[in-house]
């Protein structure tokens, strides 16, 4: 099975379109974890087993486990993902973008060494620099087109030829890039009016939303400008507010009544 048909069977399987998102950081962890020399794998395994229940999607940020020298924790978490709750996708949040030479090496790292089922990549230089990643149609390619950031519109609402830069994007992705029909895109859910517009030229391709819980974007705003016409078509993304709902040994339990909450929260207004 594809990503895209997995991301179809997840949402319909789970009720649930929240995308709990892994940025582990250990001076975060409960105190339990202080002296564990494998922290970074256990508190994140647990964190998956405690909220399977209600994710669509589940997305690890690699600098996260980069920075501390734990792709090793990475690539062996998303292998208990696919072990232990398997039909759940994996999208791995690297944002790569280079010239196509190195990008296909990103490619192979992303969905052959980490067996991520999607990624994140940067449009910037082009579609050369995507095509690695376009040409693995079983696995996802999730293009930036509007951040969460506060600093988002610097570029990206640019007027380029009468429109904002995010929605040449939009639309070059929806029209030209998508031939395997595995392409994503990334809208902050702090950005709604720049969503609605987004989707107004997509259609039903899936958006990934970060920018819910810790930056404050609003989950009403989110489904009201941002739903698909059959009722999914968005991964709203949280990782902090999940993540550590508590910093103490109950933190499973709270990730998993916060990704409910979220879950519930998306749903009331679907
Ligand atoms: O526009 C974007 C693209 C990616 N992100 C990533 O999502 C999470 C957000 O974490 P929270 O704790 O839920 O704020 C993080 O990994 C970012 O790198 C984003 O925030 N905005």
């Amino acid at each position: 099975m594809d990503f895209m048909q997995a991301l179809r069977q997840r949402w319909s399987e789970s009720d649930s379109l929240v995308c709990v998102g892994l940025d582990p950081e250990p001076a975060k962890f409960p105190p339990k974890f202080t002296d564990e020399p494998d922290a970074i794998f256990a508190f994140c395994r647990d964190v998956v087993d405690a909220t399977a229940e209600f994710a669509c999607a589940f997305k690890p940020q690699i600098a996260h486990f980069a920075a501390r020298g734990a792709e090793d924790a990475l690539g062996r978490l998303i292998a208990h993902v696919h072990a232990a709750h398997p039909g759940i996708p994996v999208i791995l949040d690297a944002k790569r973008g280079d010239i196509g030479s190195t990008a296909q090496h990103y490619a192979a790292e992303a969905f052959d060494r980490f067996q991520a089922d999607a990624v994140t990549a940067n449009p910037y230089l082009g579609r050369d620099s995507v095509q690695p990643f376009l040409d693995r149609a079983d696995r996802g390619v999730v293009i930036l087109c509007h951040t969460s950031n506060p600093g988002a519109g610097h570029f990206q609402d640019l007027d380029v030829g009468g429109r904002p830069l995010y929605q040449h994007v939009a639309e070059r992705v929806a029209r030209d890039w998508n031939g395997h029909g595995n392409c994503a895109l990334v809208v902050g859910a702090t950005w709604p009016a720049q969503l609605r517009e987004v989707r107004a030229i997509v259609g039903d391709m899936p958006l990934l939303i970060p920018g819910v819980g810790a930056q404050g974007g609003d989950v009403e705003a989110v489904v009201r400008n941002g739903l698909a016409a059959d009722g999914a078509g968005l991964l709203v993304s949280s990782s902090r507010a999940i993540l550590y709902a508590s910093g103490g040994d109950d933190y499973d339990e709270a990730a998993a009544l916060a990704a409910k909450a979220l879950r519930d929260g998306i749903n009331r207004h679907r």
